[in-house]
């Protein structure tokens, strides 16, 4: 590309006054600004949003499928459903577009919250032997390593119980958290690159396989998968054993908020297209962000319906959801139906 550039331009650039005008990526041209067309220099452009590396991840997964067709190019490809675009942008997921694409948000859905409750750490396996016994419905969370298991489970439960750090492999043995007296949430540790010593990383996928091989109680596996980079051969491998044993799985996408909306509807449209075929899949992609709080009610719904708790936890909140998404007129009357009667005094 050529830059064409003043003389006292240059000359600032000399004294180092300017930062220098090599086009990067991530740099980008003011979008329709008539100022632009007159200097054409870097003194127009803008450090707009850095360069899209959630794109470039979701195309990384460039392995081929059965079709012939890699990854990559599937992405490209495909068209985000509208559908899952209205959802997103009603839950607020994913990142937004910069610059002159940012639509206009007319309204913001406050959803009251569905509550978990707190979580207790009871018991860490190293071998099947240590298992807990078997008692309370259980839901497992599994992933590559640093996928945000740890996190999520913190989250969902409004705690700090489980401990997560930015280096893959810090779970290093199943945990077993409960919530309640009611149900258990299990954090295995990741598959794939992990910084612990090698033969410690060996042990884990036989310790995942064993746990969900032998607990009846695991009700349901929430396979995590980052949303930047979907799935990847080792996810592929993981679900293939959960076919194997038979076991119920659901696919959340981990760490919506660093992903634009468009690629993150694109990312769902391809997952439910590479898991259309397994027979313990899930089909309800849940799309979550421990960092944003988005899209956790609907996984803590999930959860709870799994451990057949929906009439316990539920109740109260579809009320408060009733409202919430009713008009004044209707909320009136949700009101007035389910009021208390009042004492009168004598
Ligand atoms: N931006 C962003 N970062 C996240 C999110 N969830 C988790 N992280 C970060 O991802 C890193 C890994 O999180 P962990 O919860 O420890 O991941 P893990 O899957 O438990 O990792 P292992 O225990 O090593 O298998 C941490 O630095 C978190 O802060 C998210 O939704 N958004
Ligand atoms: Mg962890």
């Amino acid at each position: 590309m050529h830059i064409s550039l003043s003389r006292t331009m240059r000359f600032a650039q000399t004294l180092r006054l300017i930062p220098s005008i090599t086009p990067r990526s991530g740099w980008q041209h003011r979008p329709n600004s008539s100022t632009a067309a007159s200097f054409t220099t870097s003194a127009v452009l803008y450090k707009g949003p850095t360069f899209d590396t959630s794109v470039q991840a979701l195309q990384d997964t460039a392995s081929s499928n059965a079709d012939g067709v890699s990854n990559r190019q599937l992405f490209a490809r495909l068209q985000p459903d509208k559908k899952i675009m209205d959802k997103l942008d009603m839950l607020q997921l994913g990142r937004e577009k910069h610059g002159r694409f940012v639509r206009k948000k007319w309204f913001k859905y406050d959803e009251p919250d569905v509550k978990l409750p707190h979580i207790f750490f009871f018991a860490g396996a190293q071998t099947p032997a240590s298992f807990p016994e078997q008692s309370l419905p259980e839901v497992g969370f599994v992933g590559r390593s640093n996928v945000g298991k740890s996190s999520l489970i913190n989250r969902l439960c409004g705690s700090n119980t489980a401990r997560t750090s930015d280096k893959p492999g810090l779970t290093q043995q199943i945990n077993f958290y409960v919530a309640g007296r009611d149900f258990h949430l299990v954090d295995m540790p990741g598959y794939g690159f992990a910084y612990a010593k090698e033969e410690t990383t060996q042990k884990w996928p036989s310790l995942i396989e064993s746990c969900i091989r032998e607990r009846k109680t695991l009700r349901r596996v929430m396979l995590l998968l980052d949303a930047r980079h979907g799935i990847k051969a080792n996810d592929r491998d993981f679900m293939e054993m959960l076919d194997r044993t038979n076991t119920k799985f659901q696919i959340v996408l981990t760490k919506c908020d660093l992903v634009h909306r468009i690629d993150l509807a694109k990312q769902h449209r391809l997952i439910s297209m590479q898991t259309a075929k397994s027979r313990n899949c899930i089909p309800r992609i849940m799309m979550v962000s421990a960092l944003n709080k988005a899209g956790l009610n609907e996984l803590r719904k999930e959860i709870l319906h799994t451990c057949t708790l929906g009439q316990k936890y539920l109740a109260s909140h579809k009320k408060k959801e009733a409202i919430a998404t009713a008009d004044y007129m209707e909320q009136l009357k949700i009101y007035k139906e389910t009021a208390r009667p009042k004492k009168r005094r004598q």
